[in-house]
């Protein structure tokens, strides 16, 4: 696949969390051009010698002001997804799992350029449209959350 520039626009890393709260996770409506009106999760590039878990807590803070509990970030999968529109876009994404430091922290939407704001979706119920790469883990029955406690 070609860029503008008639060279193959190189793979990038993007980190995207699953936080948790309770039965529901953390979705935002993109108003970027990739995946622009579809329900997705916080996150993004991954910056030159960032851990997953830095990027995760780095992405989540700029886009929510929310801070994880470093000690809890979990990475889960990773998808290989390539792009056509608007433009040509190969991402690998990287799939983690994270709770808040301060469950009572809420959400606010610090990159409304990007974002039309933040809000709790039960995974079950969750709203569409989703963005491509989430909607095909959700149809294929994907669960982020962690197996109950034996008790
Ligand atoms: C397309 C997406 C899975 C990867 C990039 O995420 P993003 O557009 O949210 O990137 P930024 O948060 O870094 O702007
Ligand atoms: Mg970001
Ligand atoms: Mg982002
Ligand atoms: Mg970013």
């Amino acid at each position: 696949m070609e860029n503008n520039g008639g060279e193959a626009a190189r793979p990038k890393v993007a980190v995207v969390v699953f936080l948790l709260n309770g039965n529901k996770v953390l979705l935002g409506r993109r108003r970027s051009s990739v995946g622009r009106n579809t329900f997705g999760l916080p996150g993004g590039h991954l910056e030159f010698g960032e851990s997953f878990e830095e990027c995760a807590a780095r992405e989540v803070k700029e886009e929510t002001g929310l801070d994880l509990d470093i000690h809890k970030i979990e990475y889960l999968t990773a998808t290989n997804n390539v792009h056509s529109s608007p433009h040509p876009l190969h991402i690998v994404t990287i799939l983690m799992r994270a709770i808040q430091a301060d469950p009572h922290q809420n959400p606010q939407n610090l990159e409304p350029e990007k974002c039309e704001g933040w809000d709790w979706y039960d995974w079950d119920n969750l709203p569409r449209p989703l963005f491509g790469p989430l909607e095909t883990m959700a149809q294929n029955g994907f669960n982020p959350f962690p197996p109950a406690p034996h008790n």
